[in-house]
């Protein structure tokens, strides 16, 4: 089971350096539907993703049909976008034969309505108030992201490391000395 985050023409640097680096800290490969609206190399987006750019499997399609020609039967599509009713929590992402494809809008105009029309019940919204008119696009990734991983209960990620400089080394140990004692008890 691999994920996927795919976005359709991306335009501003830092979303994308912001989005590669949720994909490296999470094994999700990148799909980058072109044109974008910048140079993978610019210094923008290299300072989003910091030094996680090639930690990053990213994937170029030339357009949406060559993007969409690369899926196989083992390949599910979610499309996430506000104009649907249903919501992202709503499915499960846990079959262990399929690979997981999200496909997030272009920050002006979203994705396109054929598209979006085509694959009518693939559509995905995130829950959101009328106070705005969108989430931010990295932040609407991380969140469809997430509750994939959460469901498959974070594959390969480690839910805890220990740190050289370890803020909470001693509360480890804390912890450990109370479980001992409410063992003794
Ligand atoms: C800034 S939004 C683009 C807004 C655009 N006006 C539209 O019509 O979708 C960029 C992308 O973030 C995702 N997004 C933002 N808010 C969302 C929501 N509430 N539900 C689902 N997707 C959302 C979508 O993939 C969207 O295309």
């Amino acid at each position: 089971m691999t994920n996927h985050v795919v976005l359709f023409e991306p335009l501003m640097p830092a979303n994308t350096g912001n989005i590669a680096r949720t994909c490296a800290g999470t094994n999700t490969v990148l799909d980058l539907i072109e044109p974008l609206g910048f140079q993978l190399d610019n210094k923008k987006m290299k300072r989003a993703g910091l030094d996680y750019w090639d930690k990053v499997d990213i994937r170029k399609h030339d357009d949406l049909k060559a993007f969409l020609d690369t899926l196989g039967p083992n390949d599910e599509m979610y499309l996430i976008s506000k104009f649907s009713s249903k919501s992202y929590t709503d499915i499960q992402y846990t079959d262990d034969n399929k690979n997981y494809y999200f496909v997030f809008g272009k920050e002006t105009t979203g994705l396109p309505e054929t598209f979006m029309r085509e694959y009518y019940d693939r559509n995905l919204r995130i829950p959101m108030s009328d106070h705005i008119r969108a989430y931010n696009l990295s932040n609407s990734v991380a969140m469809v992201l997430m509750e994939a991983l959460r469901q498959q209960e974070f594959p390969g990620l480690e839910t805890s490391h220990h740190y050289e400089n370890d803020k909470l080394k001693d509360d480890y140990n804390r912890h450990e000395r109370y479980e001992r004692n409410l063992g003794d008890e």
